[in-house]
Parts: C-alpha cells; structure tokens; sequence
C-alpha cells in the first residue's frame, strides 16, 4: 500500500513546553486517521506540523513524497497537494460562495474565471451547497460555512485532506451535517487525518485511531482500541464509553 504520510520521531518544543515528544505514525492512501486525546496532548501541532504550518525540532516527515525537511522542499506544491480545515472557516466575507471557492483556484492553480467557477460548482455540490453558491457567509449556519471550507479544499484536488477540530465550535446538529460530508469523502477513498473529539465518529469512520498522550502516540490501532483500550489513559479518558 502506498504510503501517503510518514511521521517518524518527531520532536517539538515551544519554549520549555516539549510539545511533541517523538511521535511516529504512518498514513496509507485511502486511509482515514482520527486523533484523538486530551486537551494539551499535541494533537493540533502533530496535524499543523504535517502541513509544516509548524516546523519541528527533530525526526522527519514525509507527506505525499515531500520530504519537510528537505532543502528542496517545494512549499507552494506541499500546499496544494495537502488541504487543511480548521475550526474557524475563514472566508471572505465580501465573497460569496462560488467566488470563495473559486479564488485560490485562479490565483494559485492559474486556472480561468470559467474552469474555477465550473471546478467550484462541483465541488459545492459535493458538499450539498448547491442552493446557496451565491450566498455571502454571513447568509449561511456555522455548518454551512464549514461545508464552504471543506469546498474550498477540495477544489484544490488534495491528495490528503486534514482537518482539525472542524466541529468544535458547531452545536451537534450542524456538527452532524459536516461530519455526513467528511464521511462520504472519506467513502470516497479519501486519505484524511483528523484531529476530532467526536469519538462515536472516530469510531465509525477511522481506519486507524491514534490516541496521544503527553506529546506521544500513546496507543495506536483500530477501532478495536476504543472499544478495548489497553492503556488506563486511554481508559480514563473514554470514560463512560462512546
Ligand atoms: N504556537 C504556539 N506557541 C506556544 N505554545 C503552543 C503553540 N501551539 C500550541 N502550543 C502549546 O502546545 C501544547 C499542545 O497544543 P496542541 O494545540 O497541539 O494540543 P491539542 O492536543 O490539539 O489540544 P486541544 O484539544 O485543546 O486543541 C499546549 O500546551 C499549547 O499551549
């Protein structure tokens, strides 16, 4: 199986706060990764660090053939073939749907006002928004403008989509309608790595849970661990179960 991701030792600090603290996994196409665990544990910097939105002290990371500490590194093409969401959407507020989308396509894939638009239209479509293309953001729910982001990647054809905590800031109705989106993508053969505290989702769509501990892949597997986790970390922290 091909290897999309590899994250091999990898050790950071801010400050005197070590971050990470040699974390190794590895992610195969089509796979979907789901980490989880408590507040603090360094779930959003190992996901940022994928995308080398942070550097890192040391170890090595290779993403979709690009080797991130390579001088050579080609940032702008690491950044097209990796897609990141995060918990805020970030869209511009004077644009609307379709132009949001559409924007990045021109300025940085160079593609036509015509072939973005028309790229753009997919892909909202994709995520069940194509009612509102040519509303502005201030027009559409929290889980609407998340669905725009998630387009927004998209559009740039990934080939590994990250998300990090997108539903965090959603009330569980609209948390439910992005992850139905971020489950047909990953139906769709998507390799997607997400840092979620949605276990049941976890649970339900990931190939590989990794569960992080104070910096470190704590334990690591199916969904099998969930269920039967070995460790009393992971124990205490799923509590009363999923
Ligand atoms: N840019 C930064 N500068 C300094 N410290 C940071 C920075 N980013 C993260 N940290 C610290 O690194 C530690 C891990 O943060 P991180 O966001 O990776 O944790 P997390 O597991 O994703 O937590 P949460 O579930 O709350 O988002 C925390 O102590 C945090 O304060």
């Amino acid at each position: 199986m091909t290897t999309v991701v590899k994250v091999e030792d990898v050790h950071k600090c801010f400050g005197a706060n070590k971050v990470l603290n040699g974390v190794s996994f590895e992610v195969s196409k089509g796979q979907v990764v789901a980490i989880i665990g408590r507040s603090g544990s360094g779930k959003s910097t190992a996901l940022r660090c994928i995308d080398r939105l942070e550097s890192i002290d040391s170890g090595r990371i290779t993403v979709c053939g690009h080797a991130l500490h390579s001088r050579k590194l080609n940032l702008k093409k690491l950044r097209t073939d990796v897609g990141i969401v995060f918990q805020s959407y970030n869209l511009f507020p004077h644009l609307n749907v379709e132009q949001n989308v559409s924007l990045a396509l021109r300025l940085v894939r160079g593609k036509s006002r015509s072939q973005a638009a028309q790229t753009a239209r997919r892909v909202i479509s994709q995520v069940g928004l194509a009612d509102k293309m040519h509303a502005y953001p201030e027009q559409l729910s929290g889980g609407q403008q998340q669905r725009v982001a998630i387009a927004r990647s998209l559009a740039m054809e990934p080939q590994l989509m990250l998300f990090d905590e997108v539903t965090s800031a959603l009330d569980p109705q609209l948390t439910g309608e992005v992850l139905q989106v971020m489950e047909s993508l990953a139906k769709g053969g998507m390799t997607m790595i997400l840092v979620t505290h949605e276990m049941s989702f976890a649970a339900k769509v990931a190939d590989q849970i990794i569960y992080m501990h104070e910096g470190k892949v704590h334990e690591a597997g199916d969904a099998g661990i969930l269920r039967k986790p070995r460790t009393p970390e992971l124990q205490k922290f799923i509590g009363g179960g999923l």
